[in-house]
């Protein structure tokens, strides 16, 4: 930035004090009037001065001036010394010299005239420098103020604009760091709200079966409550009515007591009469034992009498008469007595069934009282306990129903917290489901614009290209030497020329990268990788691998399968793919994945995973015709080919696994040589992203070429010869099918080859091709090479040479710097 400077002064014809003392002086002159006519009019006052002293000296002004044009000469003011010394200078005047002193005034006065105009001058120089300076200054002033404004405005113009960037700016960090801090902070809020909602929803669900359990705890406790209720109001009505029949029995009772009374009474007058028929009875007993006695006394007589009998034999007849009569009156006292005693007997025994059975009527009475009264009693304490049971149960309900209702109005409350923390956990998630679909839309953004780009990084290095890749030596274990095959040094072909000496001729070859033969795997595959994602992006993506026999093609395509570091494009290209769909699905993609393998071998079509279907040999695989369609949608369907779903590494190297296989037993059935055949092991991806609707529908095609072979030199006949005809026609079609896309031919002669005509919609337009040219860098082999470079050199120069690569190339370099 150029720095504002002030005008230089004019340098002044006086040091500083002199300037000073001579402004003073004209200062004395001029009072306060600086101004152009103020400026003559001083002047005019000097002259009339000059003039007036010119007129008060006329009178020796003839004679003097001679000498004053003389002195003139000699005094000259160039500075103020001059001034000064003339105005010290002495007067040297002799007395009485008047003449003298006269002329030495005048000359002095001459001196001073002439002092006096150059002063004016000097004055009037400086007035006028001054002036111009004034106007210099005050024009410099103006402007310096102008620019001075100017810059100031400019200055608070970008003090505004930086102030408002570095606000802007720091807006933006603070919003980036807000916004990293709230991507951080939403993510662990939504990840702490994730589990908060999880457990959220365990402990609903567990206060939900909580409350679903309490509900039915309430519902049971209410049924039982009302259960009770039922038990209770019977209980009331059993109660009642016990209390009727208690009533009843009561009134019984008390009828039964009148009775009881009645009976009592009864019975003891029955008693009263008992006792009486019982003293009867004992007087008649009494009676009887006294007529049993006097029976005793009679038979006693009788006994005595017998004895007088026995010695009254005489009176014997007599007495026995006596006694007969005797006896029959007994006998009839007896039986009067005995029927009396009989009645009374029956008298007394029917009087005692009476009594007997009034008793017992009695007694069944007591014993109906008894049982009345046990019962009432057992009623009465049933009442009791039972409305005490009833009392404790409603105590114990009304407990358990004022504890349920707690636990009820805990449960809402707490239900009603859980509800209200789900509410805030639902708000939260939803909010974070928006931030969420705000996040994921800028990622989809995010990642269309990386589609995008790396479409067009990819279309600007180009949507054909061909890699060279040389194999080391391996058939002598030398080292390599260099001879046939070297790279040149050159900062703009390093990587990307290959030298190839055949011969003793050199041929130089330019490609879009070269793979020297210490390239690993995996450096070849950094390249090969953005392709791959191409393919997942939805783009049809071809690699070819070409070369002469043993170059090292299925070396780059296959690889070793035994070391994790030789694996080659295709299990690296897949297991890319596989990571790439799984990284995606946290994004809302879905692939599904279809592979197929076929080998082209002398213009048939061999399908190498038929001989995994059961029931299916390779030889039923080489007996079909395959008829290669082409649907609207530009998908490639080969009739009756074995199509697998893959969804995983597993299942790929199982279907690699199984293509090998198949190969080398088609090989040996059809008695062919190595690698005389086309491998192209095709991959159908078909992505839909569940969150935004998208669809993609990409293909990747990897394909082991035949080995080349010039016909010239390979002596082949008969079959041999077909063979190397059909491939070389095929590699030829090939090569003609993608210069004539890259220059886009509006004839594309994709039908005389079975190779190009499969793979004709994975080829032109936005697809992806990429060609491998396999070097081997014997000596031997070097005329193949040769060919084989020529051959892809072909290809590659339908790049090569249009300058839309090297404008794309420029624009490329643009973008990357
Ligand atoms: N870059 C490499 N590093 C180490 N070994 C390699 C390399 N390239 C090829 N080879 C080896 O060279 C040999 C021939 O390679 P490969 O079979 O891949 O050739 P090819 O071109 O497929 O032959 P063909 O046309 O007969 O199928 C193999 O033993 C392979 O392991």
């Amino acid at each position: 930035m150029s720095s504002f400077r002030p005008p230089t002064t004019p340098r002044s014809p006086f040091k500083k004090e002199n300037f000073d003392e001579a402004s003073k002086r004209r200062r004395v002159g001029m009072t306060a009037k600086t101004t152009g006519p103020a400026n003559q009019r001083a002047r005019a006052v000097l002259s009339t001065l000059n003039a007036g002293a010119s007129v008060n000296s006329g009178a020796h002004s003839d004679n003097m001036s001679d000498a004053a044009s003389t002195n003139e000469s000699l005094v000259e003011f160039t500075c103020k010394e001059d001034v000064e010394r003339l105005l010290s200078e002495k007067l040297k005047i002799k007395k009485n010299d008047i003449k003298g002193k006269c002329e030495q005034q005048s000359e002095y006065i001459k001196k001073l005239r002439l002092c006096i105009t150059w002063l004016t001058e000097q004055v009037d120089r400086h007035l006028a420098e001054q002036e111009s300076l004034k106007t210099n200054l005050e024009v410099e002033q103006k402007r310096h103020s102008e620019l001075e404004s100017a810059l100031n405005d400019k200055i608070s113009e970008l003090t505004a604009t930086r102030e408002a960037l570095t606000r802007e700016m720091n807006l933006i960090q603070e919003a980036l760091k807000k916004e990293e801090a709230g991507k951080i902070a939403a993510t662990e809020a939504y990840e702490n709200e994730k589990t908060l909602k999880l457990a959220a929803d365990s402990s609903l669900s567990v206060l939900s079966e909580e409350l679903e359990k309490v509900r039915e705890e309430a519902k049971w406790v209410r049924d039982q409550l009302k259960m009770v209720q039922d038990n209770s109001k019977r209980l009331q009505e059993y109660n009642t009515s016990l209390q009727q029949y208690n009533s009843n029995l009561q009134e019984d009772k008390a009828k039964h007591e009148d009775t009881i009374q009645k009976l009592t009474r009864e019975k003891n007058a029955i008693n009263d009469f008992n006792c009486n028929l019982k003293d009867q009875v004992g007087s008649l007993r009494l009676q009887l034992e006294a007529s049993q006695s006097s029976q005793k006394e009679a038979l006693s007589q009788r006994d005595s009498l017998r004895d007088q009998l026995q010695t009254l034999t005489a009176a014997h007849n007599t007495a026995c008469a006596k006694v007969e009569s005797l006896e029959a009156q007994l006998e009839s006292l007896k039986v009067s007595l005995s029927e009396k005693l009989e009645g009374v007997i029956k008298e007394t025994r029917e009087l005692e069934k009476k009594c007997e059975v009034q008793n017992k009527e009695i007694q069944t009475l007591d014993q109906r009282l008894k049982e009345t009264t046990v019962a009432k009693e057992e009623l009465q304490r049933l009442l009791h306990s039972t409305t005490e049971k009833l009392k404790e149960t409603e105590k114990s309900n009304q407990e358990q129903v004022e504890s349920l209702n707690i636990k009820l109005q805990l449960v809402k409350g707490s239900g009603v917290e859980a509800i209200t923390r789900f509410e805030m956990a639902e708000r939260t998630i939803r909010e974070l489901r928006e931030q969420l679909l705000r996040a994921e839309a800028r990622i989809s953004e995010g990642e269309a614009l990386r589609k995008k780009l790396h479409n067009t990084i990819l279309e600007l290095k180009g949507n054909i290209r061909v890699f060279c890749r040389v194999r080391p030596f391996i058939t002598d274990g030398n080292e390599y030497d260099g001879s046939v095959v070297s790279f040149p040094t050159s900062t703009d072909l390093v990587g990307r020329g290959i030298d190839l000496t055949n011969q003793t001729q050199s041929y130089s070859f330019t490609f879009d990268r070269v793979f020297g033969p210490n390239s690993s795997q995996q450096d070849v595959f950094v390249e090969i990788s953005q392709l791959v994602q191409s393919a997942l992006d939805g783009y049809k993506v071809c690699i070819f691998a070409y070369g002469q026999t043993g170059s090292g093609k299925t070396y780059t395509m296959m690889g070793r399968r035994s070391s994790e570091d030789e694996k080659g494009v295709i299990p690296r290209s897949l297991h890319q793919i596989f990571e790439t769909t799984r990284a995606l699905t946290s994004e809302g993609w879905e692939y599904s994945m279809q592979a197929s393998m076929l080998e082209i071998y002398n213009e048939t079509i061999r399908d190498l995973l038929l001989s995994g279907r059961p029931g299916v040999g390779p030889e039923t695989s080489n007996s079909k015709q395959y008829n290669i369609k082409h649907d609207q949608s530009g998908n490639t369907i080969v009739s009756d080919l074995t199509i697998e779903e893959v969804h995983s590494q597993g299942d790929v190297d199982r279907i690699l696994r199984q293509a090998e296989q198949s190969r080398s037993v088609g090989r040996t059935q059809m008695n062919e040589q190595s690698s005389r055949s086309h491998c192209v092991f095709t991959l159908r991806i078909s992505g839909i992203n569940k969150k935004t609707e998208q669809q993609v529908q990409g293909v990747l095609n990897l394909i082991d070429l035949a080995g080349s072979e010039r016909l010239a030199k390979s002596g082949a006949t008969g079959d041999r010869l077909k063979e190397t005809q059909a491939i070389n026609k095929s590699l030829s079609a090939l090569s003609d099918v993608i210069f004539s896309l890259a220059k886009k031919e509006d004839h594309v002669p994709f039908r005389n080859s079975k190779l190009t005509y499969l793979l004709q919609p994975c080829l032109g337009g936005d697809s992806k091709t990429l060609m491998f040219v396999n070097v081997s860098p014997e000596a031997s082999s070097a005329g193949e090479t040769l060919c084989s470079l020529r051959f892809a050199a072909r290809v590659n120069a339908c790049e090569i040479g249009i300058p839309r690569r090297q404008t794309q190339q420029t624009k490329l370099l643009a973008i990357s710097s």
